[in-house]
């Protein structure tokens, strides 16, 4: 019986997505031996809006929480003298708990990434513009193990039983400080690179903090469980 093996993941991207056969495709494998210190850079500078209502969609892969627009910024780092604004976090976990981050560390993976999302408001007008353009974006990336229980991210966890289904989506306007996402230590690894999704577009400053956060066993499962329901993977 003749096999059929229908390819979904990346190797097809390239037929829809000519971005996605760049030079610069994320995500990669950080080689730690071969990363260069930081030098004189400027330190990594953010703040973001605590008390506004944000949405958690599915869009049809994990998780996304969109920021509405409401005021925040990124600078320094790589980023050279433009500021950023957050459009959107969103994270990414595996089939099986300690192979869902996107980067692997020396071939190493993790459990899990965040990544919060960032346009460059000093040169474009539009995340969408912003989206197109080699210093269009900014993704901070959270590597996610399992560990102690996360409270902030738990506040989005907590609602992903009403949103099972892509296209399903919450607006909630408890408090929540991105900020907490991000690890005590700030050291990270950058490089430029792309989405790491369709359409690929080779237009992110990739900043990959060093620390991982941790996050439970049962925050895992449930984003595994809802990632698989909601993905329908
Ligand atoms: N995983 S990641 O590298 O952080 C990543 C991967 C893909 C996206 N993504 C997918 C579609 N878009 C998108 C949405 C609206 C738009 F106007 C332009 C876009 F590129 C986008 O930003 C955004 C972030
Ligand atoms: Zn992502």
């Amino acid at each position: 019986v003749p096999v059929v093996i229908l390819i979904v993941g990346p190797a097809t991207w390239v037929e829809k997505f000519p971005e996605a056969r760049g030079t610069r495709q994320s995500p990669v494998d950080i080689v730690t031996s071969r990363a260069s210190s930081g030098g004189s850079a400027p330190p990594l500078v953010w703040r973001y809006s605590v008390n506004h209502p944000r949405s958690v969609v599915n869009p049809g892969y994990c998780w996304r929480v969109d920021e509405n627009g409401y005021d925040s910024e990124l600078r320094g780092g790589p980023l050279g003298s433009d500021v950023y604004k957050l459009q959107q976090w969103h994270c990414h976990w595996g089939s099986v708990n300690g192979e869902g981050s996107e980067h692997t560390v020396d071939g190493r993976a993790f459990s899990g990434e965040l990544h919060l999302v960032h346009w460059n408001t000093s040169k474009y007008n539009s995340f969408t513009e912003a989206a197109g353009q080699p210093d269009g974006l900014a993704v901070l990336g959270v590597l996610l193990m399992v560990g102690s229980k996360h409270d902030e991210l738990d506040k989005v966890v907590r609602l992903l039983p009403y949103i099972q289904h892509k296209g399903d989506k919450v607006t909630f306007s408890e408090p929540l400080n991105p900020a907490n996402l991000l690890p005590k230590r700030i050291a990270y690894w950058t490089y430029p690179g792309s989405l790491t999704t369709p359409p690929c577009t080779e237009s992110v400053t990739w900043i990959l903090f060093k620390e991982p956060v941790q996050v439970s066993a049962e925050q895992v499962r449930l984003n595994l469980c809802y990632y698989v329901n909601g993905k329908n993977v």
